[in-house]
């Protein structure tokens, strides 16, 4: 929503022009030679619209089988934010089967935390811990998703309650908030642990560049510890997206993996529903169903 984003792969929002997302939809009719009606696509442009008259260009058809009829999955788990949790893991994070490391992930109810904390236990970590923001969260982390621990970080000493949940250290944190939780965390970090450079949510409405600079004592932490915390950015694999997407498919499928959404009816709420996720009004990932 700024003048300028920062960032070279998404252009700001403009005044009296209609708001984008990522989205997924059916085609009605078309002129275009590579989509044809019926077809399902989606893109990361998609106008908050009812209908629109969009390029082919810029649309990605996808199989529905994929997800079962699902189709809101290709905007989550088998879409970008899954993608984002699997690749992140996959690149940044240095998981081996057998080495007995504890995860910790933050935004672990989100889109991509919920996600993330499953893919750390399937691909082998012995403990996997989210941080999130009520005890709502933390229940279904624990409960419905298999996390081995949960804190809420409104209400808990975040500190001494991983170190009661994370009994021999964090040997890998997939990092989507930033600030505070993540000074934190990083404090028992073990050496030569990873930190997935996610995300950094808490800092976002700040006037500063990304990444947010750290405090001294942090950048110390991680420099006498030879943590590695490497930015990962989804949009820098996507030679590994196809085989990727398929992999999520098959865990969704087979429930390894389980999807939570909290999903709004009606364009007319699209607005408020964004304003919630950033507040945290989401368990998984947001969803606004403009039709069936
Ligand atoms: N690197 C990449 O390629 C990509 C990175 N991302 C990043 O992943 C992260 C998660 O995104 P996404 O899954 O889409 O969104 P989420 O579904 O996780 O929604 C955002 C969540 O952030 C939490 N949050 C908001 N403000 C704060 C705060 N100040 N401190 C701590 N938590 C906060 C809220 O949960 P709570 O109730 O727990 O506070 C909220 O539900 C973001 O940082 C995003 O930028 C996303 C896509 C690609
Ligand atoms: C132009 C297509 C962008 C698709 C990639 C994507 O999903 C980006 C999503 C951003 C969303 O719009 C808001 C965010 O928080 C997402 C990503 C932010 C990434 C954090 C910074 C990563 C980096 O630049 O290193």
């Amino acid at each position: 929503m700024n003048e300028d984003t920062g960032a070279e792969y998404l252009t700001p929002w403009q005044l009296s022009e209609c708001v984008d997302g990522g989205g997924v939809g059916v085609v009605e009719s078309s002129r275009c030679p590579t989509c044809a009606e019926g077809d399902v696509v989606t893109s990361f442009n998609w106008p908050w619209q009812t209908h629109a008259v969009m390029a082919g260009s810029g649309l990605q058809k996808v199989d529905s089988q994929l997800v079962d009829g699902h189709l809101s999955y290709f905007l989550g788990a088998v879409g970008i934010t899954g993608l984002t949790a699997l690749l992140g893991i996959r690149e940044k994070g240095y998981v081996t089967k057998g080495a007995n490391q504890t995860m910790v992930i933050s935004g672990a109810a989100g889109a991509c935390g919920s996600i993330a904390g499953q893919i750390g236990r399937l691909d082998g970590c012995v403990r996997v811990v989210g941080i999130c923001g009520s005890e709502d969260k933390c229940k279904a982390l624990v409960e419905d998703l298999g996390f081995s621990a949960a804190i809420n970080y409104r209400q808990e000493d975040v500190a001494a309650r991983l170190k009661e949940s994370c009994p021999a250290g964090i040997d890998v944190y997939f990092d989507n908030v930033g600030g505070a939780i993540s000074d934190t965390v990083i404090a028992q970090m073990n050496n030569g642990g990873h930190v997935i450079l996610c995300g950094q949510i808490s800092q976002y409405n700040k006037d500063v560049p990304y990444p947010p600079p750290l405090s001294e004592e942090t950048q110390e932490n991680l420099q006498s510890k030879n943590i590695t915390r490497e930015r990962f950015m989804v949009l820098n694999y996507m030679s590994k997206v196809d085989a990727a997407l398929f992999e999520l498919s098959q865990w969704v499928k087979s429930a390894q993996i389980k999807v939570l959404e909290t999903v709004v009816n009606g364009i007319e709420n699209m607005g408020a529903a964004f304003c919630s996720m950033m507040k945290g009004g989401n368990i998984g990932k947001q969803i606004i169903k403009i039709s069936a």
